[in-house]
């Protein structure tokens, strides 16, 4: 994303807080996903541990390993103001890597959200508070701190079939969560908000009656 903002003609998100101006509500994960060409989607199993969490803005990466969080820790204290940390594991592995202790810091450092294909804990606590949380599942288990574990930050990782690199643009939302490569981010932006609007269109023919193999020209 161009200076952490991504313009549409129908609106935009902008400033540090990434606000979106627009007539419109933003794009979804899903009309993005389907603005690039039916792309960018991570695993179905990241869902938002509270349905209402949202988020989007450009994305921090991390690769932890097995049952170890450090280097989540580090990605919170290295990662930019404004950041999405995205993580996902070298190897998978039942354990609770995040919780309420790593949410308090993410938050004090400014930054947007966790998406993160793994297993976070004390959800009881995470679901009310206003740091969007994404994630494969709850868990548990705890994890241990080796200072020689095999993880990294910054570089990119592969969720799925879904590429994400530092700085990429991330939307998530109760569907899950899309990832739009950075120097696409204000054309797909753009291409999603001229969909919207084209369904927009489309509900309002299917409510004074018409069908949609009419109007997907489907008969
Ligand atoms: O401490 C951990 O390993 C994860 C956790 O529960 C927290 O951040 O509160
Ligand atoms: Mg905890």
């Amino acid at each position: 994303m161009s200076e952490q903002n991504a313009q549409a003609n129908g609106g935009r998100w902008l400033g540090t807080d990434l606000r979106w101006l627009g007539d419109q509500p933003p794009p979804t994960a899903a009309d993005l996903h389907e603005a690039q060409g039916r792309t960018g989607d991570l695993p179905a199993r990241i869902k938002p541990i509270n349905p209402a969490m949202q988020v989007w803005g450009p994305a921090y990466t991390v690769a932890v390993p097995p049952g170890d969080n450090l280097w989540l820790h580090r990605a919170i204290s290295a990662a930019p103001e404004g950041s999405v940390l995205v993580a996902g594991q070298t190897q998978p592995a039942e354990a609770g890597y995040w919780g309420e202790i790593t949410t308090e810091a993410a938050m004090a450092r400014g930054l947007r959200g966790l998406v993160f294909d793994g297993g976070v804990r004390d959800a009881a606590v995470l679901v009310e508070l206003p740091f969007p949380i994404f994630a494969g599942q709850l868990c548990i288990r705890g994890t241990v701190k080796d200072p020689d574990s095999a993880g990294f930050v910054r570089l990119p990782i592969t969720l799925g079939t879904a590429r994400i690199r530092t700085g990429d643009l991330i939307v998530g939302d109760v569907d899950g969560v899309v990832v739009v490569p950075a120097r696409n981010a204000d054309r797909v932006v753009d291409a999603a908000v001229q969909r919207i609007e084209k369904e927009r269109t489309m509900v309002e023919q299917i409510r004074q009656g018409a069908s949609t193999l009419d109007l997907l020209g489907l008969r």
